[in-house]
């Protein structure tokens, strides 16, 4: 397929975990929340469902003015932690867009837009001091955030926020405003997913997203407050109370958030899942398009590494890109052996079953679920 020809937008988004706060229930195994926005019910795409803040890419993230306000030295691909050889690269990255122009790497181009999103859509602030970008290391632990009387006041800092709304090249301006930077050295890759073909929403809306996890320290979750617009609601959750929340059908996740959920499962502590983020990125990630199976009763979106996963599977939805069978999920567990694969018996049944081993060094979700069936196979349950 040509590069050129776009069956889907490009957008980024944000796992924001916030601890530090000492405020935290101790009967929680985490010591650490995450933010999810519910939609608006009149999105286009997964209406009133709760998702990371994130977003469609827009040419002022890719704007050569960052070069003016980015750190000088050197090359900007350096600018963040090199990669390692043979890492994985997710077409998004390596993909060239000119109608968006080329000035900056797509590696830096897409933090800037999840960090703009986060503020648009959150009111969170991922920005650091451009003077203290040279000592900004994850090696140091999870990041800070502005200290608040860094900040215009609040109804300065709400029109700015509604500019950027409007108008996503006015995010560069209030970085300039404040002599801040987007803090891109907080975001680390953690993963790519690719709208499956027969989930798009209205007018056939499709997104090639890139997951990147960034961990705050130091005074608990910041506030975050919706836009009364495409965002309707915010909440700090641990990973548990999420999925809790979700199987009581209280909220609805899609099915790569509800995923990445089940993965942050495995870190009780925001330093272990900040230490595990930044040490694993430089393996790099590759791009994930869940294929859907549907069974008699319910369906199984297939991912890479399952042995129902297709060699060839149709990115386009040009060919048969939605598999049937007239099986029950039970016996469609029941024989297989190599399994990767979210499995909806219904709306809020929903199980990640994984028992090949993850790549780039990634870490695979734990079930959050008791009722996915009898099989054997599938990872530990809680
Ligand atoms: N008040 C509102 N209610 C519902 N959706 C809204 C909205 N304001 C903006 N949006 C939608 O939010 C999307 C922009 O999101 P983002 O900036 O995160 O990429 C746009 O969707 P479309 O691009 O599908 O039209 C836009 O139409
Ligand atoms: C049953 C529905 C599905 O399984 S479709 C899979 C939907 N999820 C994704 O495509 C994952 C990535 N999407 C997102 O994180 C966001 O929805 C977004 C960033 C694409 C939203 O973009 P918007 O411009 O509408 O804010
Ligand atoms: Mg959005």
């Amino acid at each position: 397929m040509s590069s050129r020809v776009r069956h889907w937008r490009e957008a980024a988004t944000v796992l924001l975990a916030a601890g530090g706060g000492g405020g935290g229930s101790s009967s929680s195994r985490f010591d650490y929340k995450v933010l999810l926005l519910r939609r608006s019910p009149r999105s286009a795409f997964l209406p009133s469902a709760h998702v990371f803040p994130g977003g469609v890419v827009d040419a002022a993230d890719f704007s050569a003015d960052w070069l003016h306000l980015l750190p000088p030295e050197g090359p900007l691909p350096l600018l963040l932690p090199p990669l390692r050889a043979g890492a994985g690269r997710a077409p998004l990255f390596a993909a060239e867009r000119p109608e968006l122009g080329t000035a900056l790497p797509a590696d830096v181009a897409f933090r800037i837009c999840a960090i703009r999103e986060t503020f648009e859509e959150a009111g969170v602030l991922l920005l650091v001091e451009a003077g203290e970008v040279a000592s900004t290391s994850s090696a140091q632990g999870p990041a800070r955030l502005l200290a608040p009387e860094r900040l215009p006041p609040g109804p300065e800092l709400a029109e700015w926020r509604r500019r950027v709304q409007r108008q996503p090249a006015a995010f560069l301006q209030l970085c300039r405003h404040l002599s801040c930077v987007p803090n891109l050295w907080a975001l680390h890759e953690w993963s790519n997913w690719l709208t499956p073909v027969g989930r798009a929403g209205r007018g056939g809306r499709r997104y090639d997203t890139a997951f990147y996890l960034c961990c705050l320290g130091h005074g608990g979750p910041p506030e975050a407050s919706h836009d009364r617009g495409e965002v309707t609601a915010c909440q700090w959750s641990s990973p548990l109370e999420a999925i809790e929340l979700f199987k009581s059908q209280d909220i609805w996740i899609a099915p790569p958030q509800f995923y990445e959920l089940c993965r942050l499962y495995n870190f009780s502590s925001l330093h272990d899942l900040h230490r595990f983020g930044s040490e694993r990125a430089v393996e790099g990630c590759e791009r994930w398009m869940p294929v859907i199976l549907v069974a008699s009763d319910g369906h199984i979106q297939l991912l890479p590494g399952d042995e129902l996963y297709p060699d060839d599977p149709d990115l386009t939805g040009e060919r048969k890109p939605i598999l049937t069978s007239n099986k029950k999920i039970e016996d469609l567990m029941k024989e297989a052996r190599k399994l990767h694969r979210i499995v909806a018996r219904d709306l809020h049944n929903v199980t990640v079953c994984v028992n090949i081993q993850p790549k780039y060094k990634h870490v695979n979700p734990l079930v959050v679920d008791s009722k996915v069936g009898n099989n054997a196979d599938c990872n530990s349950r809680l």
